[in-house]
């Protein structure tokens, strides 16, 4: 039972990343003079600054890193309250924070994100990804690494493996083709050649201090150059990273090399060993790929074994949910996730979820689907603050937009990236066509037909089709007139549909 309360806000929002700040300003968009609570566990918040609507679903944004302070003065009812949530009871309407404090809510929301589903847990050797405290024990691990391995073939081991310089990368994917979350294996095929060039230069250095921490004299940017900064040695989560985390930061190992990336394709881990357990290991058989003493080993599936320095498990993440399940009946999907209706509520009353903790159960629209992505989270906190504001207010409140399309714009190996809908025929069986168009080292269009109408599209390069792409999906014209024309290169799109 939690003890006597301190206070009992009208809304509660727990998580400073971008699902928990935007669900809060949402609040206070709506009720400006809202009692609001936010309950962070880190030490800093994330905003959204330079937000770009590339098209109508389509969005650009930066994120940085920002004292707490920033929102208070900008909400003089805000409340922030820095310490992690240790546990939820729900009956009652109240959380308990770690520094053994009680606070009621009238609604509250969990915003607490998640944390790197990893390999195997306490080995000093392998490592997960996920805010700036693990980037920056990964970044330290690396600079004294000549071979690391990379499990994973999603959007953090895409990012890894181009980025990591000076340093033998061996990447182990489960598939036949590279980025199996992101795109199919013809796009793998367009984006391989750029992992064996030598990389572009990096348009610019970073002028924003995209990732920071806070320290006592003020907020230090987060460079290899600074020291490493625990959070007071506490092993509560930061806020994820996000699109650019690795600009303007080194990546570098110990070795003169410059990028030097293997792929070994269609395996999974079997085991990972320390040397000892190596050298007793009952398969006498087994045999490191190459000689030399590593601190760990990884045994795939595909009969090979490497030593190395670093293992990166990039394999996922876990919604955060621990802290608010015991005592509660929360109904979890499959993934592990809070599960949230149409109106971001969970199934305990007055309790909403939003960002990569929950799952969305409600029936999506055809072409839309949750990925635990940044531009997910805002528009879920968005959407939550929206529906809990309403409630509050006693108004209706209809499904945001942004639900009725997929799309996700981002960068891999140095080239924009845009998915839209079901870009890679998810759930479409074989009731789909596909139609292609692929200038090697330019740019790769891929679109996906179902019924003769436009369903998904992959746009890698500077393509400049998102706009229309996006607009023929959304008012399901029947393209079968057009056939192949749709990506004859020699017509202008745009034009042709106007
Ligand atoms: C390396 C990396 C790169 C990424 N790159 C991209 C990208 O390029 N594009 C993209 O769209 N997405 C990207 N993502 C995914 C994106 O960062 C996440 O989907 C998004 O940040 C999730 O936001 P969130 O607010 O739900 O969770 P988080 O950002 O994880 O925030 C959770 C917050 O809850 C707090 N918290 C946790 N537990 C408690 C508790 N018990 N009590 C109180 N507070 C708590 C944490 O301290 C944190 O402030 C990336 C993720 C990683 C790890
Ligand atoms: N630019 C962007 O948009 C970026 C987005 N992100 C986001 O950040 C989050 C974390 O990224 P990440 O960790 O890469 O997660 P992702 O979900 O993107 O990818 C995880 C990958 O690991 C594979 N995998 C899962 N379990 C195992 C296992 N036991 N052995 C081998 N492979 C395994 C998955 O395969 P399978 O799918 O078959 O299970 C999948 O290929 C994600 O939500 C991601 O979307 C991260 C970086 C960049």
């Amino acid at each position: 039972m939690a003890g006597e309360r301190e206070k009992t806000f009208q809304f509660v929002v727990v998580g400073g990343g971008i699902a928990g700040v935007t669900c809060v300003e949402q609040l206070f968009t709506q009720i400006p003079s809202a009692d609001v609570a936010l309950v962070t566990a880190s030490p800093h918040i994330k905003a959204v600054t330079n937000h770009k609507q590339v098209s109508r679903t389509v969005e650009e944004f930066d994120v940085e890193e920002r004292p707490p302070s920033v929102l208070e003065e900008k909400f003089p009812t805000l409340s922030v309250i820095h310490s992690a949530v240790k546990s939820l009871h729900a009956q009652s309407h109240c959380v308990e924070t770690e520094d053994g404090r009680v606070f009621g809510y009238g609604m509250l929301c969990i915003c607490s994100g998640g944390r790197p589903k990893l390999l195997t847990r306490g080995s000093p050797h392998v490592l997960g990804i996920r805010d700036t405290d693990s980037a920056q024990e990964f970044q330290k691990c690396l600079s004294k690494a000549k071979r690391i391995v990379v499990v994973g073939n999603g959007g953090i081991a895409l990012e890894l493996v181009y980025k990591v310089e000076g340093c033998e990368v061996i990447w182990a994917v489960k598939d036949k083709a590279i980025g199996n979350t992101f795109f199919d294996a013809g796009a793998a095929q367009f984006l391989i050649p750029s992992l064996e060039a030598d990389k572009p230069q990096e348009a610019a250095p970073c002028k924003r201090p995209c990732y920071t921490t806070e320290e006592p004299g003020g907020v230090q940017t987060f460079t290899a150059d600074r020291n490493v900064h625990k959070h007071g040695g506490s092993a509560n989560p930061g806020s994820a990273l996000g699109p650019d985390w690795h600009r303007g930061i080194v990546l570098r190992g110990a070795e003169q090399v410059s990028r030097r990336v293997s792929v070994e394709y269609q395996c999974e881990v079997v085991k990972i060993y320390t040397p000892e357990e190596l050298l007793h290991s009952a398969e006498q058989t087994l045999k490191p790929e190459s000689a030399g003493s590593w601190p760990v080993y990884i045994q795939l599936t595909n009969g090979k074994t490497f030593g190395c320095d670093i293992i990166v498990s990039a394999t996922g993440v876990v919604p955060n949910t621990d802290p608010f399940l015991p005592g509660n009946s929360f109904a979890l999907a499959e993934d592990g996730g809070l599960q949230v209706d149409d109106h971001m509520m969970t199934s305990e009353p007055d309790i909403y979820a939003a960002g990569d903790v929950c799952t969305a159960c409600w029936e999506p629209s055809p072409l839309w689907h949750q990925m635990r992505l940044w531009t997910q989270a805002r528009q879920m906190g968005c959407y939550a603050g929206r529906c809990m504001a309403a409630r509050f207010l006693s108004e209706p409140v209809e499904m945001d937009f942004c639900f009725e399309l997929f799309s996700h714009l981002t960068t891999f190996f140095n080239y924009k990236v845009v998915l839209l809908g079901k870009f890679n025929a998810q759930g479409l069986g074989s009731d789909h066509q596909l139609l292609l168009r692929c200038t090697k080292g330019q740019e790769y269009v891929k679109v996906v037909l179902s019924g003769g109408r436009m369903v998904g599209a992959v746009l890698i390069g500077e393509t400049d089709l998102e706009e229309t792409f996006e607009n023929l999906i959304l008012n399901q014209m029947d393209l079968t007139p057009y056939g192949e024309e749709l990506l004859n290169p020699n017509i202008d799109i745009e034009d042709y549909f106007d």
